[in-house]
């Protein structure tokens, strides 16, 4: 099942998250995503990751104190040391994992604050991340996300978000394009797919139905077309990367509901 990698943060929530892995695999996954992996031993993640033939193909830099309700700190002034120590220790994770892309939270706008100034410490942290990562030989993801589920977050739009790589201009630096985002705060998915790919500044891409967040084929998008446009397009253009499947199962924790809900990828993969 080539393209597709599953998000073991939302589906096979029936498991522990280390048993994810092979259950995972067992469905013909060979790639994997998720949002954090700091509650376990790199070596264990590795392990698992080997013991079943995936690849780790993204994960979420420290977000800041996620129970106290941040939701990355990159955009915050006054958290920089904060920020650095947190991305050094996801480019640790990451070569332990050998997994090429780090997803960067912008985090919420405070009430009241000074966008300008946000703007500023976003872009200045994202800049320090990106030539950090380089360094290391991995990329950078920035994602707009909607305001429905994260009300206040700093990123919403993919016009912002590739205006900000446009302008710190480090090649490592991408957005990851999270189509079910994308539907609920501006629409147009099969444009932005046909504007943004081609652009070499789309390193990954998610999805989910809309507008619950369940699986693909339960929601207003209709999916079957877009994955023809990314394969017309990614044909074209040459475009190589991931499909992250970042949806919580209809049938949410009850024994077998992730694997019972993959007709949309059996569909969309078979040949
Ligand atoms: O929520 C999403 O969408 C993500 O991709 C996460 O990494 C951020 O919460
Ligand atoms: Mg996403």
């Amino acid at each position: 099942m080539p393209r597709f990698a599953a998000n073991l943060t939302m589906l096979y929530n029936e498991h522990a998250f280390l048993d994810r892995f092979a259950a995972a695999a067992a469905d013909g996954f060979q790639a994997v995503e998720y949002l954090f992996p700091y509650a376990f031993e790199a070596g264990e993640i590795a392990r698992h990751l080997k013991d079943h033939g995936l690849q780790q193909v993204l994960f979420n830099a420290p977000p800041g104190d996620w129970d106290a309700g941040d939701r990355g700190i990159a955009c915050l002034p006054g958290r920089e040391a904060e920020f650095r120590d947190g991305f050094a220790r996801a480019l640790d994770y990451a070569e332990a994992l050998g997994c090429p892309r780090v997803h960067v939270m912008a985090g919420l706008a405070p009430q009241g604050a000074d966008r300008a100034q946000l703007q500023a410490t976003y872009e200045g942290n994202i800049a320090w991340a990106a030539e950090r990562a380089a360094a290391a030989g991995r990329n950078v993801l920035i994602e707009p996300i909607n305001l429905r589920d994260m009300p206040g977050y700093f990123l919403n739009r993919q016009d912002e978000a590739h205006r900000i790589v446009q302008a710190i201009g480090a090649p490592n630096l991408q957005v990851q394009f999270d189509l079910y985002h994308c539907q609920i705060v501006e629409g147009d998915v099969a444009m932005k797919l046909r504007q943004y790919l081609p652009t070499g500044r789309v390193g990954h891409l998610q999805i989910a139905g809309v507008p619950m967040r369940h699986e693909p084929d339960l929601g207003e998008v209709n999916y079957p077309y877009l994955f023809d446009v990314i394969d017309e397009v990614s044909a074209a253009c040459g475009w190589q990367g991931w499909i992250g499947c970042e949806y919580r199962p209809a049938r949410g924790a009850v024994a077998g509901g992730t694997s019972d809900g993959l007709g949309w990828l059996r569909r969309a993969t078979a040949t």
